[in-house]
């Protein structure tokens, strides 16, 4: 069955939807090639995922018939390639065949020597080279700066029902309303994952619509990363997946291995791919146990990469299922919404990001299960409340020797507090004293005579010597005027 993403892309520049300003340029762009070379040799398309800047390649050079030639950015290998490529390119197009334009997909993934060659090869093209990103700031200065930017907004929620609508009908199938306007509403203006959403229901049967929406929701990035990893051949990429991922090792290990039947048909692959899932669990559980988290690396490299390069995958697409393991949909919401108020507390009280909080968390939980004694201070610094405790340690017994310890540490932070209390209050009244004698300071500057500062000084020292005479001395000595009348 062929992805509906690629049966129904637009084939022609006319069908893509609401980027109307954005083609307008790419089309002077490429119609300047016709006439000369342009002063920008490179195009970057710049906007969020699934807003049709593919398809615009794609579109365009099939009404301007060129040839397009797709690298992947982040590849190490593109620069030899993209140079084989220019230079064969180049030869084809002086004997009459079909121009090349060559196409660089995430632009904002090229590591700084890369950019460089790639510059490098902006500078050598006599072909059109158009390059996109989802976050141009990030596409390296030397590359963006050779470049033309043309931004792409992010399609709007009519934008895309309106897509489906053509979809469903193209197929000739039935898909209540409802359904459709929860999945355009939850795509957040990506209409691929919209598509592939409406596929994925489809293809289950839509009373399976309310669960996949349901996760489409909470889970929008695991679907994505899923569909990265199992895309892939290349080790790199696959780990790439996990990156801004907010899902725990330990959840994003049950998605993999979960779907492994789905996406490898051969024995022999699938038995490697679950032994690369093995490894990674083996590393994640002597990570908990150990506390070297230093082995969570391995874990995800077996996960991700080790999977990733483990055979042949199936063709077309590919529907993702949640795991059975994790639990029902509304124990697994509970559970996030403590979670998320975990890392919430961790955030604000650690000053961390959330992925760093989410990590550290992971750490906790361990500490948690291992360790009572840390983690009640632990639990004291965040504030933890009993669901939060007994979340962190997956263990109602373990949870209450915490909670008891936990008691003991504020009542032992209750009576240090009252000492403090009482340590505070005499250093404020030394401090009040203080503050009382050096108001006279400036009088007494004013005060120059060297008699009159001995006599300052002896004044002083009978004050120390007798405190209750003190106002009384103090009262004497006090003014200017006192000191004039002498
Ligand atoms: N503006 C649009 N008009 C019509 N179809 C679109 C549009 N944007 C996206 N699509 C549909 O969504 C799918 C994905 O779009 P496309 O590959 O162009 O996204 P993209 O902007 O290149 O995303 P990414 O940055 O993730 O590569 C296409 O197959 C197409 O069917």
């Amino acid at each position: 069955m062929l992805p509906w993403v690629e049966k129904y892309r637009p084939r022609r520049l006319v069908e893509i939807v609401n980027q109307e300003k954005a083609l307008e340029k790419v089309k002077a762009w490429i119609e300047s090639w016709f006439h000369g070379t342009p002063k920008k040799k490179a195009l970057l398309l710049a906007g969020p995922p699934g807003s049709g800047k593919t398809t615009t390649v794609y579109a365009l050079a099939n009404e301007y018939k060129f040839e397009v030639i797709e690298l992947n950015a982040s590849d190490d290998r593109t620069f030899g390639k993209i140079e084989r490529y220019l230079n064969a390119a180049y030869t084809m197009d002086v004997f009459g065949r079909r121009r090349k334009l060559i196409f660089l997909d995430e632009a904002d993934n090229i590591e700084p020597s890369g950019a460089r060659e790639i510059a490098k090869l902006i500078d050598k093209a006599r072909n059109p080279i158009i390059m996109s990103a989802n976050r141009y700031w990030e596409v390296p200065l030397e590359i963006r700066n050779k470049a033309e930017i043309v931004e792409y907004k992010r399609l709007s929620q009519r934008d895309i029902l309106k897509a489906l609508f053509r979809i469903v009908k193209a197929e000739g199938i039935f898909v209540p309303k409802e359904v459709l306007q929860e999945i355009a509403k939850r795509a957040r203006g990506d209409l691929r994952a919209a598509i592939n959403d409406l596929q994925n229901i489809v293809s289950g049967g839509v009373e399976d619509a309310e669960l996949v929406l349901a996760y489409r929701d909470v889970e929008k990035s695991i679907f994505e990363a899923l569909g990265m990893i199992f895309a892939t051949d290349n080790a790199k990429r696959a780990k790439m997946a996990l990156m801004n991922l907010d899902n725990t090792p330990d959840e994003v290990l049950l998605w993999i291995e979960e779907n492994i039947p789905y996406v490898y048909y051969k024995p022999e692959d699938i038995a490697r791919a679950y032994e690369a899932i093995s490894r990674a669990d083996i590393y994640l559980g002597r990570a908990t146990r150990t506390g070297n988290y230093g082995l969570w690396k391995y874990a995800v490299d077996m996960m991700t990469a080790g999977v990733a390069v483990s055979g042949v995958k199936k063709k077309g697409f590919l529907r993702f299922y949640p795991p059975k393991t994790l639990k029902m949909l509304r124990d697994t919401k509970e559970e996030r919404s403590i979670r998320d108020s975990i890392v919430k507390k961790i955030m604000k009280e650690m000053h961390m990001s959330k992925l760093e909080a989410i990590e550290t968390m992971q750490i906790f939980k361990a500490m948690f299960i291992n360790n009572p004694d840390v983690a009640a201070h632990i639990a004291v610094f965040l504030d933890l409340g009993d669901k939060e405790i007994e979340f962190l340690t997956e263990d109602k017994e373990k949870a209450a020797k915490i909670k008891g310890k936990m008691l003991a540490i504020h009542r032992k932070l209750k009576e240090t507090k009252t000492e403090l209390e009482v340590r505070i209050e005499t250093i404020e009244a030394e401090a009040i004293d203080e503050e009382e004698i050096s108001k006279e300071e400036p009088e007494e500057e004013e005060v120059e005579e060297a008699e009159e500062v001995e006599e300052e000084i002896r004044e002083e020292k009978e004050a120390e010597e007798k405190p209750e005479e003190k106002k009384e001395k103090k009262g004497k000595q006090a003014t200017l005027f006192d000191f004039l009348k002498k």
